[in-house]
């Protein structure tokens, strides 16, 4: 008998039916900060990666492994065979091209939706009861084009959408206010990135809000310039690029978050991108971040937000914008 066998009396046979197997596909910067966050955030216990990048792959896999006894003894795999995704309860989706010099954005997208077309059916065909999802960019079209590419309910298909955003916006006003940025809310809204809409109606401390304290907090009439908050948002994400090449940690950490509240069917609310068609006068079938209740079967309830017709337009705005660039993807 083995060394083994002598030292283990086998009681029962182990079985991986373990809720919380999560799914990274993409190994790239934010793939890993995506994968070290739900690991060092006791998440999941069971995670996968998934890239075309073999070597790399490996690497980053048993880089990973190699700390297993600081991450509560997970179990962590990687794979360019989606066999390895079996059974995951989470498939996030990072995996991308990047834009390159003068590409307009039609063709980054074209080229993430052929990727996604050999991502997309195989984390089904392993995965049929999966939540997925998505944070490649552009965010929101690409999620629309893994709910119509996987052909599951829409709210099993999310975009990490402005979650990011709405944490880069809390963490701004929290410096402005020093005051904690979990104890600033704050919602942004709609399109992921350059267009996203912040809902300065919403924004508020311990109940209190700015816009009853000054009418003209978020708009060009303000002689604090909080408005300045939602455009250092955006200009912070440039910043960021042009100062390390990437951005990983936030968007990892906020994934993380989102992996969270979804597997403990906590019921959180986050600002992520669902389909939106019906809501605030979108009549596209497109993928718009509004808060959402967050839970095991995805996307549970829409928070009915009151907007203005100035907020309402911005994303209806969006809105036509992404469905044209939709109506010209070849899936
Ligand atoms: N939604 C957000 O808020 C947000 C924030 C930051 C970055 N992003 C997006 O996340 C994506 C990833 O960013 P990154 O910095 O990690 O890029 P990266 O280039 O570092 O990593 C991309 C990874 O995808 C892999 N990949 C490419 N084709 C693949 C395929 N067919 N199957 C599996 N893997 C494949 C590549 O091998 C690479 O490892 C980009 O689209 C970026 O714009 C989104
Ligand atoms: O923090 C980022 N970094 C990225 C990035 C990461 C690696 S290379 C570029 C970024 C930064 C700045 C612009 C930008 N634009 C973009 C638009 C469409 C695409 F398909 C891809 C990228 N993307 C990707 C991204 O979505 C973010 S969040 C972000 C971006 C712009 C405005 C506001 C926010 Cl909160």
């Amino acid at each position: 008998s083995t060394l083994k066998e002598k030292l283990l009396s086998v009681v029962a046979e182990p079985i991986t039916t373990g809720k919380n197997k999560i799914t990274v596909v993409g190994v790239g910067q934010v793939g890993m900060a995506c994968a070290f966050s739900i690991l060092t955030n006791n998440v999941s216990n069971e995670v996968v990666l998934i890239d075309v990048m073999a070597d790399k792959l490996k690497g980053e896999m048993m880089d990973l492994q190699h700390g297993s006894s600081f991450l509560n003894n997970a179990r962590i795999n990687a794979s360019t065979d989606y066999a390895a995704t079996a059974n995951s309860s989470l498939c996030v989706i990072t995996a991308g091209a990047r834009q390159r010099e003068g590409e307009t954005r039609l063709d980054l997208v074209q080229r993430n939706t052929d990727i996604f077309k050999g991502i997309i059916p195989q984390l089904v065909k392993f995965s049929p009861n999966a939540i997925l999802l998505v944070v490649s960019n552009p965010v929101d079209i690409l999620t629309y084009v893994a709910w119509k590419l996987s052909g599951f309910p829409k709210n099993r298909v999310i975009g990490s959408g402005t979650n990011l955003d709405s944490a880069r916006f809390r963490f701004l006003l929290s410096q402005k206010l020093n005051v904690a940025p979990t104890s600033c809310h704050g919602w942004i809204i709609g399109e992921h990135g350059d267009t996203s809409v912040p809902v300065w109606s919403g924004v508020n401390v311990a109940g209190v809000r700015l816009r009853d304290l000054d009418e003209n907090v978020g708009t060009e009439k303000d002689s604090e310039n909080f408005g300045d908050i939602h455009k250092q948002v955006v200009q912070s994400a440039y910043k960021v690029i042009q100062l390390k090449g990437y951005t990983s940690w936030a968007i990892g950490l906020s994934i993380s978050n989102l992996a969270s509240a979804i597997l403990r069917n906590s019921g959180q609310v986050h600002a992520v991108s669902t389909m939106c068609n019906g809501l605030h006068g979108i009549s596209e079938e497109v993928f718009l971040s509004v808060p959402c209740v967050l839970g095991e079967s995805g996307v549970t309830c829409i928070v009915q937000q009151k907007l203005t017709q100035k907020e309402q337009d911005l994303l209806k705005k969006s809105a036509v914008a992404m469905h044209d660039v939709q109506t010209g993807l070849k899936f």
